[in-house]
């Protein structure tokens, strides 16, 4: 069998008891670490708390290379821990048919996600939120404007954009640094975004909300990882009001 366990936002408290109750009866206990992380928590950590040793997997153990894991899950409790929510990322629904089409009983053990942890914190409504985007880094020759598509599409229908922010390896994007790289494209089209919403670290005793205009945002000391960004649309009053309140509108 193979369980996708979600860790929720920030440390090894975050799982439900009945996410907990999984791992430690589990047979072999898998720690997907590339879409996400768990900040507050080491590995170590969460092998004392589960007590079970944790094997971490990268992206190509389980875009390419899943093949072991899926053989052991044929006949032992395998579980596949990530931070968040475990769908709310492509790349483990694949993971899930994949299983399935081999015959693997398959099962989901919910948990908080930063897709919702960002209506919280901003109070944007959820229902008008448009197509989410991932920002990630440039590299050499490689520039993809395709962010900027999507959030000018759902400005255009007054939909908000949450816009997720590359991790890779030890490096995180930070909200300065995602305000700077769509504001540059913004320009290169002669586009204006008017308004961004910063969070960081959401699901910790301390997360940051800051929202304002690019120049402001992007001069806001938001600490350490993770960091996620939205582009709101036209506020609504409560939206504004609530902005106002908690994130310094
Ligand atoms: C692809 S999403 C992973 C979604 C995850 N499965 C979930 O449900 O939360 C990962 C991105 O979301 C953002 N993120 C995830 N957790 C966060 C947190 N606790 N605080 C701030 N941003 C977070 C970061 O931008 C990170 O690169």
């Amino acid at each position: 069998m193979l369980t996708f366990i979600g860790l929720g936002l920030f440390d090894k408290t975050d799982v439900s008891e009945k996410g907990l109750s999984r791992i430690r009866n589990a047979d072999r206990v898998y720690l997907e670490c590339y879409t996400s992380r768990l900040m507050g928590a080491t590995r170590e950590g969460l092998e004392q708390y589960y007590r079970r040793p944790v094997t971490p997997l990268y992206r190509s153990d389980v875009e390419q290379d899943p093949d072991a894991m899926l053989e052991e899950a044929t006949t032992k409790d395998v579980v596949f821990l990530c931070a968040g929510d475990p769908m709310v990322s492509t790349t483990h629904a694949d993971l899930r048919i994949r299983a399935a089409s081999r015959g693997i009983p398959t099962a989901i053990i919910h948990a908080a996600s930063i897709a919702s942890a960002v209506c919280g914190l901003s109070g944007l409504q959820n229902y008008r939120f448009g197509k989410s985007c991932s920002l990630p880094f440039p590299q050499k020759n490689w520039f993809p404007t395709t962010p900027l598509d999507v959030i000018l599409a759902n400005l255009s229908q007054r939909l908000h954009t949450l816009v997720y922010l590359d991790i890779q390896d030890d490096r995180y994007m930070t909200v300065p640094e995602a305000v700077a790289l769509l504001e540059e494209m913004a320009a290169a089209r002669k586009e204006k975004i008017p308004l961004y919403v910063g969070i960081a670290r959401a699901g910790s005793d301390e997360p940051v909300v800051r929202a304002g205009p690019g120049e402001l945002v992007r001069a806001c000391d938001f600490g350490p990882p993770l960091h996620i960004l939205i582009v709101p649309a036209e506020l609504h009053d409560m939206e504004r009001e609530y902005l106002e309140m908690f994130a310094g509108l």
